[in-house]
């Protein structure tokens, strides 16, 4: 049914957020008196600059008043706001608790409920999101013919195989139940998407329930004045996924997983669990007992690993994704496509993502001439820093390689990374070189400055080269200069991305993947 003045404000009350209706100077609590209550808005936005003829206008976050002056000649029909904006505009005004909240059901109604048209899956956690939300589609596309989309921090996709760059991690509600939409149209019968603690905090999905919601970790993170202001906001945030959903796939051995499943306990959300084990299991697999899925490594170098689900064995697992962690995650999709209604004898379809490449995250160049390995990744925590460090160990620590780390920190949030990743990597590292990463107004010096002010290992080379693309060419030849040792140099937080962040603007920057295949191919 569309909607209109008169069924959002109706929507509204039954969720205890509308307040009134102001217009005309009269104040009531419903819109049913005034003219045109039950003309279908044309469109809805968020944003004053979309207003056209017929649109509702959400006012949410940072919104000034003035940005409405001027949108009654551009045919608003109405406005959602957290205050009386009559001063601004004539349209009625639906005045609310949260907007962000109307916001995120408004748009589940304007665009006819996509969610009950399609299984949505919600992925959170601190590391892994993006690609275990791509090792899922991976399946699900295999489940279903290619009919899975996709919300993610790097690409979004509609229709099963076309991506496009995204802009934030879990979109803002409209730009959400919009997409969701299309997707539908495409014929897409699942969407996986990734959930941030952001997503929680600004009700980005306010509303919307997860068929199969899945918690994969939890470490330290996202505390700043523009993020979370303690750990226990941030746990917080991604704790609510439980309760909004059906299904949860946990991970067993996240820290706080007790505490996630009283949380599905008290909710009555039955809890699927899934383990990465050091070794086989003992016994031959009751699946009564013990996490639903599991995966041990299925040799001493980690290059493949053996899972099993519910009781039957999948087989032997080699990713294109190399890591531990990815095994972790290749597990996590497992788990959340079988919960999704893949058959545990459909084994075919749950290998479907051993090739899966995820742009950015462990794509390795190798330079046989001088024995240098380079590996671009998407790292920029403490947990991650480590799982990739200990990846290099188990690969290469016989080999004792002079390991290079090329990294930077973001600017204005998240503070703690920088001394964590520097406290991840001191005594693991040979070398230090310190360079841009995304900032908004805090200069790359100062945060290179605070990371090598933290560096305390003397044994540990450093060098601060604030130029990114000058600073990736100084690792590689400082490697390829010493044919005599084995190199890997690790550039860590940027990935593929093809812009780095500086005073809020996206500067327009090569990619840390073309810079190293440049190099390597010069
Ligand atoms: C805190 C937060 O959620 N911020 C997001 C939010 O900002 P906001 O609502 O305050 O919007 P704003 O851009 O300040 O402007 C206020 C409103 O006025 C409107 N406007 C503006 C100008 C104008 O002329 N007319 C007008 O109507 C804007 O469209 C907006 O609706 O809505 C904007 C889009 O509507 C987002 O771009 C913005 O994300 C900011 C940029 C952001 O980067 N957020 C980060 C912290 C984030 O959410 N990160 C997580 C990743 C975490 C993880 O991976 O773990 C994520 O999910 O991506
Ligand atoms: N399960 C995991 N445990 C620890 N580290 C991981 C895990 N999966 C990935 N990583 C590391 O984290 C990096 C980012 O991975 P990914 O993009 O999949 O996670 P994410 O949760 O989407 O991250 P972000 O929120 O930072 O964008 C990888 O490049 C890798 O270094
Ligand atoms: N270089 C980026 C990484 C963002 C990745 C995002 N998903 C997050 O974890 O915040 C930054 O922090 O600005």
């Amino acid at each position: 049914m569309a909607l209109t003045l008169n069924s959002a404000a109706e929507l509204l009350a039954r969720h205890h957020l509308l307040r009134e209706v102001i217009h005309d100077g009269s104040w009531t609590r419903g819109a049913s008196g005034i003219d045109g209550a039950d003309a279908p808005f044309a469109s809805v936005t968020y944003d004053t600059r979309t207003v056209a003829e017929g649109s509702l206008l959400v006012c949410k976050g940072r919104f000034r008043p003035e940005f409405l002056d001027g949108c009654d000649d551009k045919g608003l029909a109405a406005y959602v706001a957290e205050t009386d904006l009559s001063e601004h505009s004539h349209a009625p005004g639906l005045i609310v608790d949260d907007a962000r909240k109307a916001l995120s059901l408004l748009a589940a109604e304007f665009y006819g409920r996509p969610q009950d048209e399609l299984t949505v899956i919600g992925i959170t956690g601190t590391k892994g999101k993006t690609t275990t939300a791509y090792f899922t589609q991976a399946v699900l596309n295999a489940h279903s013919g290619g009919r899975c989309a996709l919300f993610s921090s790097v690409d979004n996709c509609l229709d099963g195989h076309t991506y496009f760059e995204s802009d934030l991690t879990t979109p803002e509600s409209l730009d959400a139940f919009r997409m969701m939409r299309e997707a539908v149209s495409n014929g897409m019968r699942y969407l996986v998407m990734e959930v941030s603690s952001q997503a929680y905090k600004v009700h980005r999905v306010y509303g919307l329930t997860f068929d199969v919601g899945a918690f994969l970790n939890i470490s330290p993170d996202h505390i700043s004045p523009i993020e979370h202001p303690t750990l226990e906001d941030y746990l917080y945030c991604k704790r609510r996924i439980t309760a909004n959903s059906r299904t949860l796939v946990l991970n067993a051995r996240a820290a706080h997983a007790d505490l996630i499943r009283e949380d599905a306990a008290a909710a009555g959300v039955p809890v699927r669990d899934f383990a990465l084990l050091d070794a086989a299991p003992a016994g031959a697999g009751d699946a009564s007992e013990g996490p639903s899925a599991v995966a041990w490594p299925a040799d001493v170098s980690h290059d493949s690993y053996l899972m099993r689900l519910d009781g039957r064995d999948l087989g032997r697992y080699r990713l294109h994704l190399v890591g531990d962690f990815n095994y972790e995650n290749a597990l996590a999709a497992v788990t959340i496509a079988h919960a999704a209604g893949v058959g545990a004898d459909e084994i075919e379809t749950l290998h479907a993502m051993e090739p899966t490449r995820v742009s950015g995250r462990m794509e390795r160049y190798r330079d046989e001439a001088s024995d240098t390995d380079v590996i671009v990744d998407y790292a920029h925590n403490y947990t991650s820093v480590k799982a990739l460090l200990d990846f290099v160990d188990a690969r290469y620590g016989a080999r004792r390689p002079h390991i290079t780390l090329v990294a930077g920190s973001a600017g204005n949030k998240a503070y703690d990374r920088r001394r964590e990743i520097v406290e991840a990597a001191q005594d693991r590292i040979a070398r230090f070189v310190f360079t841009a990463e995304d900032t908004d107004t805090e200069p790359y010096a100062d945060i290179c400055r605070d990371m090598l002010s933290f560096v305390t290992n003397p044994s540990v080379a450093t060098a601060t080269i604030l130029d990114r693309v000058e600073a990736i060419t100084d690792a590689l030849a400082d490697a390829r200069s010493h044919a005599e040792r084995t190199d890997v140099v690790l550039i860590i937080g940027k990935g593929h991305e093809r812009w780095i962040k500086d005073l809020n603007r996206h500067v327009p920057y090569e990619g840390d993947d073309h810079v190293v295949e440049r190099l390597l191919n010069a």
